[in-house]
């Protein structure tokens, strides 16, 4: 059983009409994820189900892929009428990408528990910021989607992402319509495109977080003791549970979204017990614990000068550094707990589709074992075997030890 020991202040934090208002004092021991055992065991035993596990890949595929038609399908507005095109997108992305947020708070039963500033999260979702965010976990773009969600801004938005994400089919396919800055890992070969793609955000129709991940790869042993030879080197204070960041990209971000983007939100994500979260988890309905903390720094403080600008972000992995570490000390970040409610359209969104997908499915079989005829069948089979090992490479994206090689000696994709 889990629970939280320490006394601390929960902050209810309610949406209504866009607002998040009412603070409670909860009792020292907050139970968290605790199903009601009797209840929940048909839904345990679901939860166990291949066939569940199949028709939850089955309807995110399906669907991502319908989505990303209807997403073609915009293509000839954007000449017209691209505001309203990038909206639509938005829409469409909120459409696949809730599926994932439900099936992580509502069939996995995860919930991201967001330590911050009260006063900072009356902003959040209310003004477009950078997010930067550390890379150690294989769920961190799950858990960021969850946030997302909770303060309304799944739809619209954004992260910098390595270009090879953006061939991968359903997720890659829709970032492509939703603008997100894919980018080599190789400046003098990015920056063009970089700059470029950043400064289309300056007028975007919706509000929108852009997320960095500064440490640019997952963090590995192996990495770690490269980066850290590099930090040596260069005198600067060495990272017990960060890469050394990278600081151009933050920079350049900064400085073409001044005036866009109101704030840098400093986000650090830890799972408790050592949790070592995975996909494969999340779909066979396992319970994770992540918790998150945010700090709002208003985009005025931070400096306008690369070296200044680059200082800055290597001191505020310092800093997170030290929380990291005093997390798996104490067991909990610094600060209230912020409560944002799961949304229920996340819910209702992903059962529409996979009802709706599931009766097509069953139509389509029957048709097939009606038909009698051996070459479909055989070719239906066939054509399953490949869907299937379609989804393992998608979900080897995703698994760390799968990760690429770069910011290791010699080898820097
Ligand atoms: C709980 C969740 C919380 C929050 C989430 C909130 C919101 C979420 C919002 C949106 C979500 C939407 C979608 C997200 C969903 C999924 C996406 C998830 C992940 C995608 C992420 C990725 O793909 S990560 C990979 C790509 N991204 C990056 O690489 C970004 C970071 N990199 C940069 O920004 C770089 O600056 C660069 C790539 C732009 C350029 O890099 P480059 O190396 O060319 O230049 P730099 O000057 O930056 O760096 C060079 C200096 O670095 C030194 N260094 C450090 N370490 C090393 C090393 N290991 N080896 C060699 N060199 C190293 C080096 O010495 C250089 O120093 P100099 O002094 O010589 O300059
Ligand atoms: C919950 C949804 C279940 C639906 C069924 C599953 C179908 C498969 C879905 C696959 C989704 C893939 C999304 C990939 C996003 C991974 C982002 C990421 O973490 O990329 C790593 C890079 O940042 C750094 O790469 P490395 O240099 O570490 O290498």
């Amino acid at each position: 059983m889990n629970f939280c020991a320490t006394k601390q202040r929960q902050v209810e934090v309610s949406r209504s009409r866009n607002q998040y208002t009412l603070e409670t004092e909860v009792p020292a021991f907050k139970y968290r994820n605790e199903p009601n055992s009797t209840k929940m065991s048909l839904f345990q035993w679901l939860k166990g189900q291949f066939l569940c596990q199949l028709i939850i890949v089955y309807g995110f595929l399906v669907s991502g892929l319908l989505i990303n038609l209807l997403q073609i399908c915009t293509l000839p507005l954007w000449p017209i009428n691209k505001q309203l095109a990038r909206r639509i997108n938005c829409k469409l992305g909120y459409s696949l990408t809730s599926q994932s947020v439900a099936i992580l708070e509502w069939w996995s039963g995860t919930e991201v528990t967001i330590y911050t500033d009260p006063k900072d999260s009356l902003l959040y979702g209310q003004e477009n910021a950078i997010v930067i965010l550390n890379h150690n976990f294989e769920i961190d773009f799950l858990c960021g989607w969850s946030f997302c969600d909770r303060f309304g801004l799944l739809g619209s938005s954004k992260c910098l992402a390595k270009k090879e994400l953006s061939y991968l089919p359903v997720i890659g396919w829709m970032w492509y319509f939703l603008e997100m800055v894919f980018i080599k890992r190789k400046w003098e070969e990015d920056k063009n495109n970089f700059v470029q793609r950043v400064q289309n955000l300056q007028d975007y129709p919706e509000k929108f977080w852009f997320l960095l991940q500064c440490e640019g790869t997952r963090f590995t042993k192996e990495k770690h003791r490269a980066s850290m030879q590099v930090a040596e080197k260069k005198g600067m204070p060495l990272l017990k549970h960060h890469l050394l960041p990278r600081t151009k990209g933050f920079w350049v971000a900064v400085q073409n979204l001044r005036g866009t983007v109101a704030a840098v939100y400093c986000c650090t994500l830890n799972f408790r017990d050592n949790e070592t979260p995975t996909l494969r988890g999340v779909i066979r309905g396992k319970t994770y614990h992540p918790d998150f903390y945010i700090r709002r720094f208003p985009l005025e403080t931070v400096p306008e000068d690369e070296a200044e600008c680059s200082a800055w972000l290597h001191r505020l992995y310092q800093e997170k550094d030290r929380y990291q570490e005093d997390y798996r000390q104490t067991g909990r970040f610094p600060g209230p707990i912020v409560k944002a409610p799961r949304s229920p359209w996340t819910l209702i969104n992903w059962l529409a589709w996979t009802s709706f997908l599931v009766y097509a499915l069953c139509l389509v079989l029957f048709k097939i074992v009606n038909s009698g005829s051996v070459l479909t069948i055989v070719a239906t089979v066939a054509v399953c075997i490949a869907v299937s090992v379609g989804v393992r490479w998608m979900v080897g994206h995703t698994e760390i030890r799968k990760s690429s090689k770069y910011g290791v000696p010699l080898n820097n994709n």
